[in-house]
């Protein structure tokens, strides 16, 4: 299934349900970008219209953090981001590892927003031995044979797989295996992981179908000139029961 879900009951242990959860980064960067412009205190309705959030269901959210802003004032900036960071367990470091340092590995490990959002890419793997050493971002790639090692050796719990589709599940088992706990995948497959192993996917591709689909909606919607069209979408119209994932592409 092309799903960004992860494999988690739809409530958390602390009782902050996982689509609240899924948007907290969402108000996060809306948060950021207040705190960067020195701004202390944002309504309810300003920081729903950034984050691009309904403002009652972003009210419910924050009631989950036990957030209630002040009335006439709103929600203080920099508490906010405290608060949101501490729930994302992000005030303290995470170390990443990237496994398949090709095109999209390469990219990422040169992506420089990991580090100011608490992730440090500590290792990067890959199974072709003359990559072995050569640096990609200022880091030495290093052989797949010592996976489990690099692991182990920087305790890390977060894994990025950026491997060919065919690779992905045999690289995720030797993480898993070594105590990867997290998975972020961006190869074309669906990945089975024990009980206990979040795995969220990646996938331009799937976004850019849905986008196709909603093209060719509005294509037709011209061509017959229905302004307001009810213009069915198939059964499954590429949307999950949340609406924002997906769940099924079209063959
Ligand atoms: N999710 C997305 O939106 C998205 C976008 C682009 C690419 N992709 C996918 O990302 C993956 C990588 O794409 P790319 O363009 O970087 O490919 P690439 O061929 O440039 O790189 C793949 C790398 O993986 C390495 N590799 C192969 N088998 C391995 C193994 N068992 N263990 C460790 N490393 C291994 C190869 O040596 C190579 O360096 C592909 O699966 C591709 O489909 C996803």
């Amino acid at each position: 299934m092309a799903t960004g879900r992860t494999h988690r009951p739809a409530t958390r242990s602390r009782g902050i349900p996982e689509a609240t959860v899924a948007r907290l980064p969402l108000y996060l960067r809306a948060l950021t970008a207040l705190s960067e412009r020195s701004v202390p205190t944002v309504s309810s309705e300003e920081l729903a219209a950034a984050a691009g959030v309904n403002s009652a269901k972003l009210r419910k959210d924050f009631s989950y953090l036990g957030s209630y802003g002040t009335r006439g004032v709103g929600y203080d900036v920099e508490y906010l981001v405290y608060q949101i960071s501490r729930e994302l367990g992000l005030t303290q470091d995470w170390p990443v590892v990237i496994v398949g340092i090709g095109n999209l590995g390469a990219a990422l490990a040169n992506y420089g927003g990991f580090a100011s959002r608490g992730f440090r890419v500590a290792a990067l793997i890959d199974a072709d031995p003359a990559m072995a050493g050569k640096p990609v971002a200022g880091i030495p790639v290093q052989h797949t044979d010592d996976l489990e090692k690099i692991i182990d050796d920087n305790g890390v719990s977060i894994g990025v797989i950026a491997t060919p589709a065919g690779a992905a599940q045999q690289v995720c088992d030797r993480l898993v295996a070594a105590g990867v706990t997290s998975i972020l995948n961006f190869a074309p497959t669906v990945l089975s992981v024990p009980d206990g192993v979040d795995v969220r996917k990646v996938d331009l591709s799937i976004e850019l179908q849905i986008l196709a689909f909603h093209e060719q909606r509005k294509a037709g919607e011209e061509a017959t000139g229905e302004s307001e069209a009810v213009v069915r979408a198939p059964k499954d119209s590429g949307k999950g029961p949340d609406g924002d994932v997906p769940a099924v592409m079209p063959a």
